[in-house]
Order: C-alpha cells, then sequence, then structure tokens
C-alpha cells in the first residue's frame, strides 16, 4: 500500500533532501503504547511512564525513517577518479528492528562493490547512509542484505556489488531460544562477484584480520 504511506516529509518527492524522521501518526503510536503498559499490568500514568507513550512515538519515527527514504536519495555523490577495481567499506555498524518481535538486531555491514567502467564512484560515507535506508525499517536480515546489494546495482551501474552482514538478534538473546552471542551472516552478491574467484577474493578482504 505505498499510496497509503505517508510523504517523505521534505515535501517535493523528489530526490532532494533527505528526511531524518518519518512522519509517522504519534498521538496513534502513544495511545498503542499506553494501552500496552495497562495491558502488561502497569501504570501508565505513573510518573517514570506519564511520557513514555509520547517519547516511543518520537522514537519510532527516527527508528522507521528509511521507510520514507529513497536509495537515490543518498546515492547522488560521485566521482570520476577512473578506478575500476573493488571498493569495500568494513564494519559499517549497523542497527535495524526484527519485523517479527520489533526488537533490535545489531552488528555490522561489510559493504563492496566494483565501479562501472567509467569509473565513477560515489562517496565512502553515502554507503554507511545506505545501509541506514533499508536497516531503519521493520526488516528481517535477509531483506536487508539484498536490498542493499539491489540498491547499488541499481543506482551506482557497478560491474559487481557485495554485502555482508552479521548480526546479533535481541530477539534469540534476550527471550525465546535465549543464546546471547549466536551471530547471523548473511550475504548478497551481484554481477562479477558473482565468480567465485572474485567472490573468493572479496570474502577474504571482508574476513582479513577480524582480531583488530
Ligand atoms: N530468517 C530470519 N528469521 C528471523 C529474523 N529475525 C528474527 N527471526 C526469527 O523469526 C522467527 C519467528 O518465529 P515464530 O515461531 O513465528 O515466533 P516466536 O514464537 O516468537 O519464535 P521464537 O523466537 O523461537 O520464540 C524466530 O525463529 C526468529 O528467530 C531474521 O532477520 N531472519
Ligand atoms: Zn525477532
Amino acid at each position: 500500500m505505498a499510496g497509503d504511506r505517508p510523504d517523505n516529509g521534505n515535501g517535493n518527492g523528489d530526490a532532494g533532501e533527505m528526511p531524518t524522521v518519518a512522519p509517522v501518526d504519534h498521538a496513534r503510536i502513544a495511545a498503542a503504547v499506553r494501552e500496552i503498559l495497562i495491558a502488561v499490568g502497569e501504570d501508565p500514568d505513573r510518573d517514570g511512564l506519564r511520557d513514555t507513550p509520547a517519547r516511543v512515538a518520537r522514537s519510532y519515527a527516527e527508528l522507521f525513517s528509511g521507510l520514507v527514504q529513497r536509495p537515490e536519495q543518498v546515492l547522488t555523490t560521485s566521482f570520476d577518479v577512473g578506478h575500476s577495481e573493488m571498493i569495500l567499506v568494513r564494519d559499517i555498524e549497523m542497527f535495524s528492528l526484527c519485523e517479527h518481535h520489533l526488537v533490535p538486531f545489531h552488528g555490522v555491514a561489510h559493504v563492496g562493490y566494483i565501479p562501472g567502467a567509467d569509473g565513477r564512484v560515489t562517496g565512502l560515507s553515502k554507503l554507511a547512509r545506505l545501509v541506514d535506508v533499508f536497516a531503519r525499517r521493520p526488516q528481517v536480515q535477509e531483506r536487508l542484505t539484498s536490498q542493499i546489494a539491489d540498491a547499488i546495482e541499481e543506482h551506482l551501474g557497478p560491474q559487481g556489488a557485495l554485502v555482508v552482514i552479521e548480526a546479533e538478534h535481541l530477539c534469540m538473546s534476550m527471550r525465546g531460544v535465549r543464546r546471547p552471542g549466536a551471530r547471523t551472516i548473511t550475504s548478497a552478491v551481484r554481477g562479477q562477484l558473482r565468480n567465485p574467484a572474485t567472490r573468493a577474493e572479496a570474502m577474504s578482504l571482508v574476513m582479513a584480520d577480524r582480531s583488530r
């Protein structure tokens, strides 16, 4: 129901400035949170909780800001540096919310690509911003990984792309199966990086010297 999505908040709907919060329905979230507090046996009117429903609404506007951001809004900058080999930004800290329990999963993303034949590259920080665009949504790790790879492929026109995410899911750590420390690793490769030799080289860069 993309048509029912709130506007992206910048009023023009183009690839201009990126909204940092989603225009969520604050009153509705606050009312729902108040109901949850009552349902778990809390007193939503006690001192410490009185402002919590409104705080959660503001927090969700930020945590779900990716719902109103588009990858082309971050992949705007490109430089002609004539580099047509692998570029990898490793250990990009990332936080997301699992769509099953709405609790965090967090870890690192490694994002790499081989520029197109024209040798144009994007700014390094844009790869970290791209991770946030898709992480700040209700997510599963597999979709997050492939959406980042697809966006690089679509908007940078590279010869290849590789995304690896390593994350701990708090829904597996603090509840449910209760296995703190278990890490889930997902990868997505596109273009030339599907080639086993190129992929192996990229993965060796991702895994190199992990003790640091
Ligand atoms: N594949 C995948 N599964 C996820 C992700 N995040 C959470 N899950 C899993 O989603 C599943 C939901 O399972 P359900 O049986 O519907 O829910 P549940 O009863 O709360 O499951 P438990 O977590 O096992 O207590 C769990 O196995 C979670 O570990 C993710 O990013 N990818
Ligand atoms: Zn979960």
